[in-house]
């Protein structure tokens, strides 16, 4: 099955569609020289990562111009791909490894790609810095970390009034009665969760959180605690 075959539910149009191969070509020649992802096949990738990224096109958060910040973006899923699709989003890519802040800048580079800028950093250290605190439409995360721990690292730069949107698998159920401490704490409130099904029976969740009131100052809190003491 071709990538346009695939992701036809998503009308992408046919720029849109040749930065996709140009990204996955990038991506797999890297990928040799250094680790960036576990998914090599071509036909994976286009699932697995391009088709679970645009499926956050599935819930209505981001088909205007809001400032979206991914946060553990790693080889930039889901964050590259949202660019290449709303061309309208203003998209931050932030990751502490900074091999794939190198890696990302390449492929924005090559894709000429505007309106998107790369920060190499730990996201409980930046989401205390000013520029970045509430500065941001909607925070997304995949894989990154257990949803206390993402919410500590994320809700901080989302505006009041803006949404954390978590891409979770099957635990997410588990994940959201642990998390009801942090949620409120942090000034969060569940909006909704949007199930996706994937091909090859493969189906993740988007836990959307809307951010009602400001966070504390005091968190994130320093010294590794979002992830070892979860909230
Ligand atoms: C498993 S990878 C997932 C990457 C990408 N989101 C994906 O789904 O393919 C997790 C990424 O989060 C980054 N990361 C983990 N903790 C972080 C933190 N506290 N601040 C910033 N980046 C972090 C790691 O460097 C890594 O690139």
């Amino acid at each position: 099955m071709s990538l346009a075959k695939k992701i036809e539910d998503f009308n992408l149009n046919s720029e849109s569609a040749k930065e996709l191969e140009e990204y996955k070509d990038i991506l797999l020649e890297w990928n040799q020289k250094m680790n960036l992802t576990a998914i090599t096949k071509s036909d994976e990738v286009d699932i697995k990562h391009f088709l679970d990224s645009l499926s956050l096109f599935k819930a209505d958060y981001l088909n205007g111009s809001q400032s979206v910040i991914d946060i553990g973006t790693g080889a930039g899923f889901p964050g590259i791909v949202l660019k290449v699709y709303n061309k309208n989003l203003k998209i931050t890519l932030l990751d502490s490894l900074n091999k794939r802040i190198l890696f990302l800048n390449e492929v924005i580079d090559k894709l000429n790609l505007k309106n998107i800028d790369t920060i190499h950093g730990r996201a409980e250290e930046l989401g205390r810095k000013l520029e970045y605190r509430e500065a941001f439409d909607v925070a997304t995360s995949r894989a990154v970390a257990n949803l206390s721990t993402l919410l500590e690292y994320d809700l901080p730069f989302v505006k009041v009034g803006g949404y954390l949107i978590a891409m979770k698998g099957p635990e997410y159920e588990v994940e959201l009665e642990k998390a009801s401490k942090a949620i409120e704490v942090l000034g969060g409130k569940l909006e909704e969760v949007v199930k996706i099904d994937l091909p090859e029976e493969i189906t993740h969740y988007l836990v959307v959180i809307k951010k009602i009131k400001s966070t504390p100052f005091k968190y994130p809190r320093a010294g590794g605690k979002p992830k070892n003491k979860p909230l």
